[in-house]
């Protein structure tokens, strides 16, 4: 057994969270230990947002060419495609993000980093198991918990064998499948769903959800459930049943029967709270296995102990874990802050992309709350981009106009997005967004239609032009 490891911040997980949790400590002077087992290289950049991203794009380039035609362009039809060059790119590319991402934390690491799977023995007290077998105890002043999560494998789907995918084993593929059943429609299934689609593979795709990608506001669901369906089907509100054949797999629901040869597991990820000794360890745990911890301190109880990223099944987003590992870092060693957060923002690169800004609208008093729609119909950019089924909802106070969330499905939405994200965070109202430049013709000239409806609404008239304040 080797001695002890005795240290002010012991950090488990080398990801996003915890590299950014480690460059705190680090800055206050303090000596860090950070365990990973690997693969190192972030979740983020080796299985997630980068992988994704090169997918969606490489479909994006080849799904333009029929635009192309339309536009003039012969030969359309003689163009093919190598979809295993195209996966082969994909992987490169990542190998790419990924291996620069492993490089860099390795140098920043350097000998803090303890390599194997860590677990709790005490709340500040941890075993790790190194590769040579040994058991090596680390003891912290403090602890971050940035472990990640993994995708869900329920344990029906074990008899599937390895025609079960998940996107921890999907960019590895030398060999992309002529036909995949995509199971959940969240942010991960649509967007490789539609990336596979508009890469000539033959995509079904089905979730229990009314709508996909986590949408619940019902009109635009129903945009974007028109807008996809167009590529691909979708089976929603209803489970699909499974069953092997010797030649792939039989989808079943009561919109149709299929047959795939791979099914991508798109279920949502489980946080990898499950691995590390809690409840043994003495935390107390809620009645789905978690820890209590504070999103504004990230302090697990009133433990030295702190949560960050996508373990703690709160925010499941790099920025999100970028920005709790910071929190949780500074708070392991200099005292509790609380941090104020940023305006949650989601946005699925889907083309149109898909964004959630803000408070939900299930979250809003319907009493207290304005909303503003509005499409992509008379905005020329949105023609000119065959994007007319643009659709923005917004939501404002119905005292004050402030801004409060947003919805959208939009060519362009991912600045959109932002847009809106920053607005509602430095706590805006309809009137003053509309007050702002709109350049013409951009895809943002949809907004002030939406705004308009809002400020109508509002108890408060003004004689003045809309879009129109006084000179202070
Ligand atoms: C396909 C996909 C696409 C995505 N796209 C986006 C996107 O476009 N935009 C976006 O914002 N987010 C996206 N995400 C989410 C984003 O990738 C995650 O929110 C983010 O990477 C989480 O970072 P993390 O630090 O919490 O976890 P990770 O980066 O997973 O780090 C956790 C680390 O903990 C280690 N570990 C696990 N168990 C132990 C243990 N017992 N002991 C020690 N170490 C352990 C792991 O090896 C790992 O290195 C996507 C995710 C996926 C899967
Ligand atoms: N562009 C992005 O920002 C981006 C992209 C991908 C992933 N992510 C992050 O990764 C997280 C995980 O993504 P995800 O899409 O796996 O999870 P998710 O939780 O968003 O979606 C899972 C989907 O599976 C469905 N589902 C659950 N059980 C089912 C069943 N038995 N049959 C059919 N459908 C079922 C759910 O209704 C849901 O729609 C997201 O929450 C997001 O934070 C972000």
């Amino acid at each position: 057994m080797p001695q002890d490891i005795q240290t002010d911040v012991a950090i488990i997980g080398a990801g996003t969270a915890g590299l950014f949790a480690m460059k705190q400590a680090r800055k206050a002077g303090k000596s860090v230990t950070i365990i990973d087992p690997g693969p190192l290289g972030t979740t983020c950049a080796r299985v997630g947002c980068m992988p994704s991203k090169v997918a969606l794009h490489a479909a994006h380039l080849w799904d333009q060419r029929e635009e192309m035609a339309a536009y003039g362009a012969h030969g359309i039809e003689q163009l093919s495609l190598d979809r295993d060059a195209v996966w082969d790119r994909v992987s490169t590319m990542r190998d790419r993000f990924a291996g620069k991402t492993e490089a860099n934390a390795r140098k920043a690491m350097g000998d803090d980093l303890l390599e194997g799977p860590a677990r709790f023995l005490e709340p500040t007290v941890l075993e790790v198991a190194l590769p040579d077998g040994k058991q090596q105890v680390v003891r912290a002043q403090a602890v971050v918990i940035a472990n990640g999560s993994r995708p869900i494998m329920p344990d029906w789907l074990a008899p599937l064998g390895d025609r079960v995918v998940t996107t921890d084993t999907l960019f590895d593929l030398k060999h992309l499948p002529d036909s995949v059943g995509v199971l959940g429609l969240g942010a991960i299934g649509l967007e490789m769903g539609l990336a596979l689609s508009r890469l000539g593979v033959r995509v079904i795709g089905a979730d229990i959800a009314r709508f996909p990608a986590g949408i619940s506001d019902p009109e635009l669901g129903q945009q974007v459930v028109e807008q996809f369906s167009a590529e691909f089907p979708l089976w929603l509100g209803e489970s699909a049943e499974l069953s092997k054949e010797d030649d792939g797999i039989v989808m079943k629901t009561s919109q149709g029967r299929e047959k795939v040869d791979m099914i991508l597991a798109s279920l949502g990820r489980r946080p990898n709270t499950d691995t590390l000794n809690l409840a043994d360890a003495g935390f107390e745990l809620n009645d789905k296995g978690q820890l209590q911890f504070d999103p504004a301190t990230q302090q697990v109880q009133d433990l030295p102990v702190f949560i960050a990223g996508d373990v703690n099944g709160q925010r499941p987003l790099q920025h999100e874990a970028a920005d709790e590992g910071t929190i949780a870092g500074f708070n392991a060693v200099r005292g509790i802050t609380r941090f104020r957060r940023r305006t949650p923002l989601s946005i699925a690169f889907t083309h149109p992309d898909i964004a959630v800004v803000g408070a939900r609208l299930e979250d809003l008093d319907p009493d207290e709350t304005l909303t503003g729609t509005a499409d992509g119909s008379g905005n020329g950019r949105s023609v000119i981009l065959g994007a007319q089924s643009n659709l923005i909802r917004l939501h404002a106070d119905a005292k004050t106009g402030r801004l409060r969330g947003a919805s959208l499905m939009a060519t362009h939405g991912e600045h959109l997005a932002h847009l809106l994200a920053w607005a509602i965070q430095r706590g805006e109202t309809a009137q003053d967004l509309l007050a702002m430049p709109f350049y013409h013709p951009v895809v943002e000239e949809i907004l002030p239609d939406a705004l308009q409806e809002i400020v109508s609404q509002l108890p408060e008239k003004d004689d003045l032009p809309k879009g129109f304040l006084r000179e202070a």
